[in-house]
């Protein structure tokens, strides 16, 4: 009774909606979708087909307008039966030439019959979600899908788009449910003595349990949310150690400028990045120093912000600055971290610091290469500090290294989404886990004293983790996760 409350009031629409499901532009081949009780209308009206259809099976029609009856396109018709559809409703696929015309024709003659109109934004997943088909966290996960650039998003939207996560929370909800149902039994019955005096105590250790499994999925160090939003990376120093041309040499394009002007940088650039397979959000800023000039000293303010934000700091420093003395450049590194950026030197916690930060020695082609490798000699045996490179934007020296040091942080950042129990991957998860918690405390702060109360915590914690899954309270947050739906999907 409790699943999906809100499909019975909206599974019935009489509508049948249509829309343009492939990309838009000019391209080989369209796909139109139907879906809703008129389908097979729009399929005998538009495609001729007026016996019994084979689900599932691609046709070479002549598809026409149904009024006048001209032909539009010839291309491939799809039947599916509902349920056994995406939707869950009776539906219908063109697959079309892909060209403007075609597409608009196809459209037009769509929207001429009766009954039949263009789809909202997700509306297709909406009815999925409706009938059932889909969990509100399957939900999210397809919209991740959509979104997915790198394959590490792909992998794992797909898992949280085939009910991993979903299972997961649905599997806390029976639990607590089964807690519930105990606490309310000891209520009703334990004065006429009949239920046993172990219960309560079966009760504590289950939500002991459970408490312990979700504060563990909570602590993740939002690995899941980074890998789906992307890795904050921010390029920081001081002027001119070549953070612009950092900037460019990774994503390969001159998207900053360059110029041996100290203070050309003010405001924040950004491109984003597929780092082996993970998303990163680089931002170059500008050169940290003081300077008279307002402008620039709201540039600095911004770098400063960017940087407390950040998951992964790469402090560039221009190596030929560096003391030509092999055995002080470790001092010299911590000194000038603690100079350029007070809350990333390791004395402000040399763990935070060395997890926080790379540090990029730039322009390595200009030092002579005895002393740059006796320096790193240095460097290795240093461990107080975060990890240095070497490297030449100019030569592209060092770049490979570099590279490998940076995505094998960025994976750590993010996590393997295939590994152990599905991520964490939404802020609005998070929130709920948390209250869930928060509520389960309620039980134990209750128990000894006033049952009832105690029992309300368990159904508070059981009505955040159906918050999460869609089976309460679903409408207001569709709404917000449709409005990031494309047409047609
Ligand atoms: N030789 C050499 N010069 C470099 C290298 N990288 C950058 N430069 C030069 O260093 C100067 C400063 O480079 P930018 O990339 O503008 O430095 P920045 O840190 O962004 O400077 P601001 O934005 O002013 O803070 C430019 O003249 C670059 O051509 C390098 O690897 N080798
Ligand atoms: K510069
Ligand atoms: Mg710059």
């Amino acid at each position: 009774t409790e699943a999906y409350l809100y499909s019975q009031s909206s599974v019935c629409d009489a509508e049948t909606i249509f829309a343009l499901s492939s990309g838009h532009g000019r391209c080989g081949v369209a796909v139109v979708r139907v879906s809703g009780p008129a389908s097979s209308m729009v399929l005998r009206n538009m495609a001729g087909l007026t016996q019994a259809l084979p689900p599932r099976t691609a046709l070479l029609r002549r598809i026409t307008d149904p009024q006048s009856k001209e032909l539009l396109d010839r291309g491939l018709v799809l039947w599916f039966k509902g349920p056994h559809s995406f939707t869950g409703e009776d539906s219908a696929e063109f697959h079309i030439h892909g060209g403007p015309a075609v597409i608009t024709a196809v459209l037009q003659a769509l929207g001429s019959l009766e009954g039949v109109r263009p789809a909202e934004a997700g509306e297709f997943t909406r009815r999925a979600f409706h009938a059932g088909k889909l969990g509100l966290t399957e939900v999210e996960g397809l919209g991740d899908l959509i979104h997915a650039e790198t394959e590490a998003q792909r992998r794992q939207a797909l898992r949280q788009m085939d009910g991993e996560l979903g299972r997961l929370y649905q599997d806390w909800s029976y639990r607590l449910k089964r807690c519930l149902a105990h606490v309310e039994a000891f209520i009703d019955f334990s004065e006429d003595e009949l239920i046993e005096d172990g219960v309560l105590n079966q009760v504590d250790s289950s939500v002991c349990q459970l408490e312990t499994e979700i504060e563990r999925h909570l602590k993740d160090e939002r690995r899941g949310e980074r890998l789906r939003t992307g890795v904050q990376v921010v390029i920081a120093g001081a002027t001119n150690a070549g953070k612009s041309s950092l900037l460019n040499t990774l994503c390969q394009r001159p998207a900053a400028i360059v110029s041996p002007i100290a203070g050309t940088t003010r405001d924040i650039v950004e491109t984003s990045l597929d780092i082996g397979g993970f998303p990163v959000l680089l931002s170059d800023t500008a050169g940290l120093r003081d300077s008279s000039d307002s402008v620039e000293r709201e540039g600095v303010r911004r770098a400063r912000q960017r940087v407390e934000q950040a998951d992964l700091t790469l402090v560039v420093v221009d190596s030929t600055q560096l003391p030509p003395d092999p055995q002080l450049v470790p001092a010299f590194l911590q000194e000038h971290l603690s100079t350029v950026l007070p809350s990333l030197s390791p004395e402000a916690g040399m763990k935070a610091a060395s997890d926080r930060v790379l540090l990029v020695l730039n322009k390595s082609d200009l030092v002579p290469e005895e002393q740059r490798e006796r320096t790193e000699g240095e460097l290795r045996e240093s461990p107080g500090l975060p990890p240095a490179c070497f490297l030449s934007c100019y030569t592209s020296t060092g770049l490979e290294d570099f590279l490998t040091v940076l995505q094998s942080r960025v994976k750590t950042l993010c996590g393997d989404p295939l590994s152990g129990a599905p991520s964490l991957t939404q802020a609005r998860h998070r929130a709920h886990l948390q209250q869930s918690v928060q509520a389960l405390n309620q039980y134990h702060q209750y128990r000894d004293q006033d049952l009832a109360l105690a029992a309300e915590g368990v159904r508070l914690a059981l009505t955040h983790l159906g918050r999460i899954t869609g089976r309460v309270g679903a409408e207001e947050i569709l709404d917000i996760i449709f409005r990031d739906f494309c047409i047609g999907k």
